[in-house]
């Protein structure tokens, strides 16, 4: 089988639509299927396909996550895939998505937290019966009034999810932490056992650790004011990351786990989540919303062979 694609860019795009005789817009609905087989549900065995088009005009995919041993609610639904998806890849806005079953209560809510999101098309392929305007698409507004929003509790000023912003987090070295022990309270040896992380550190480890801080940065928290980046390291050294997303109805929120787990769903050719052997988490150290507890828990349940550490930002 051909390595999964989640982004085609918008050349690419162009030509497939030319191809088959159709707008780029109407080639959404043909990509769902395809889309569904990258799925991973093997709690429901569902296969949910959202494929989206964004402002630059390119084309992401997003399909559902399940893992088993967890919790139904540590899930990744296809829609928010897509969003993150879009997010990991600096897109800017979502104009439009197909999608393989309606979109639940908890994906549309999640999907408020892009500009406009009223106007987002939405076409759902399974559904003949969805009065949608002349263009085939129904609009987000539509399919949830009266919306409880960003505009409920921010300011209208604020960068949104996918909007461009960054938290100008950084680490001090001094000040480091690593699964509970702070550098400065731990001598040498104790410093290399917690976190392996120390100046003749292996670069890997380096890395890691920027990736995180720098997927913290890009965190979307405005109602925690609570940012949080995961890095994970595949067995080949191939290096995946993703931020904490939140919702302004606070539970359709997706983990920095959750996000990282994305990358690596898109990026990763396919493998299972025993291949990730290291990961790590950037978050603040007085966070009113930790994300170290449940990172842990996914972690140590998804991928039991990962090395887990925690660095604290300001
Ligand atoms: O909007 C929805 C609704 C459900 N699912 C997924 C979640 C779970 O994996 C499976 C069954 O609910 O379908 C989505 O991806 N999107
Ligand atoms: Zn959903």
């Amino acid at each position: 089988m051909d390595k999964p694609t989640f982004v085609i860019q918008p050349e690419k795009a162009e030509s497939a639509a030319k191809q088959l005789g159709v707008t780029v817009l109407n080639l959404l609905s043909s990509l769902v299927k395809p889309a569904q087989s990258y799925a991973r549900p093997p709690i429901s065995k569902f296969h949910v396909g959202a494929v989206g088009l964004g402002s630059s005009g390119r084309i992401f995919l997003g399909v559902n996550v399940e893992f088993p041993n967890l919790p139904l609610h540590h899930s990744i639904h296809a829609e928010q895939f897509l969003v993150t998806n879009l997010n990991l890849n600096g897109e800017h806005k979502l104009k439009s998505l197909a999608v393989s079953a309606a979109p639940c209560g908890h994906c549309r809510q999640f999907l408020q937290e892009i500009r406009d999101a009223s106007e987002i098309r939405i076409l759902i392929t399974t559904d003949q019966n969805s009065s949608p305007d002349s263009d085939g698409f129904l609009r987000l507004g539509t399919i949830l009034p009266h919306r409880f929003g960003p505009e409920d509790l921010l300011h209208k000023d604020l960068p949104l999810l996918l909007e461009s912003h960054d938290n100008r987090l950084t680490i001090s070295d001094l000040d480091q932490i690593c699964n509970g022990i702070t550098d400065s309270d731990s001598n040498g040896d104790l410093k290399r056992i917690c976190n392996g992380i120390t100046d003749s550190d292996s670069d890997s480890n380096g890395d890691l650790k920027r990736t995180a801080l720098a997927a913290a940065n890009r965190s979307y928290s405005p109602y925690s004011l609570c940012p949080s980046g995961v890095s994970l390291m595949d067995c080949d050294g191939k290096v995946y990351r993703g931020w904490y997303m939140e919702s302004a109805a606070y539970n359709p929120s997706l983990g920095p786990v959750q996000a990282a787990i994305v990358d690596y769903v898109a990026n990763g050719g396919g493998g299972g989540y025993e291949r990730i052997v290291g990961a790590v988490l950037v978050e603040k150290k007085d966070a009113v919303v930790r994300q170290e507890h449940t990172a842990r828990l996914i972690l140590q349940t998804i991928s039991p062979k990962c090395e887990f550490h925690v660095f604290h930002c300001h």
